[in-house]
């Protein structure tokens, strides 16, 4: 069983100034342990905040290799890019000096985008020292959609640190997703989730077992590492 601890703050803002401390604090105890640290952040709505909150913390950013959980499948030019997300709200201020990795390279299809990030995300090495994930309300995370093409070979445990495409009803655009085995082990796992009904999502992921139907659930209940989440209202 994996440990889950919710951290509760009063409001998304003091939510994003503590998680960043945090992270920013983990990033450092990489950088000192080991000379580099590695980030995987997801995109979507509910990040902006933390991003603008760390891109302003004192880190040896130049250390710091940052790339996407997953992306859509897009240029960064499409309103849509989580790419475009992290470059204009995480990698700013002390931050602009991190090195990032994006997983959307301009391929005929997903597929052979994702094996060029598969490629290039072996560099960064294993476990990531952070991974935040989000979760939408349908229960999916990183992009392991309900009733994903690519679902069981994704979150299985023993599949490989990869980085693959996923299609999916609830999906806009095809998706590139690191694999369940790339994220779940991290050194910092946390789920940032805000809102009630998000809360309530969370509580019925809890209530139950089926990850085809909440693929959430394979994070909660058997990630290597011990899962933080971090909910405001
Ligand atoms: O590209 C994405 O959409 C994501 O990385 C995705 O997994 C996200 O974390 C959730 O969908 C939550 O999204 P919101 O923060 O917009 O609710």
């Amino acid at each position: 069983m994996t440990e889950l601890s919710l951290h509760e703050f009063a409001d998304g803002p003091t939510l994003a100034d503590k998680l960043a401390a945090q992270v920013a604090h983990r990033l450092s105890s990489a950088i000192e342990a080991n000379g580099k640290a590695s980030i995987a952040v997801s995109g979507g709505s509910t990040p902006k905040k933390f991003f603008q909150a760390l891109s302003a913390r004192d880190v040896d950013w130049q250390k710091v290799t940052v790339t996407l959980v997953d992306e859509r499948f897009v240029p960064v030019d499409n309103p849509r890019s989580n790419h475009a997300l992290v470059r204009d709200h995480l990698l700013q201020n002390k931050a602009a000096d991190a090195q990032f990795i994006p997983l959307f390279h301009q391929c005929p299809n997903a597929d052979e985008a994702a094996s060029i990030a598969t490629r290039e995300a072996a560099e960064i090495g294993n476990p990531f020292d952070v991974v935040i994930l989000g979760m939408g309300g349908d229960g999916h995370t990183a992009s392991f959609f309900p009733h994903g093409d690519h679902l069981a070979k994704a979150l299985d445990a023993n599949g490989p640190r990869c980085v693959m495409s996923m299609e999916a009803e609830g999906a806009d655009e095809p998706r590139l997703t690191f694999s369940f085995s790339s994220l779940s082990d991290a050194r910092l796992l946390v789920l940032h989730i805000e809102g009630e009904a998000k809360k309530d999502v969370l509580k019925k992921a809890q209530d139950g077992t089926d990850e085809t139907e909440m693929p959430i659930r394979a994070v909660l209940n058997r990630a290597a590492s011990p899962v933080e989440i971090y909910w405001a209202p």
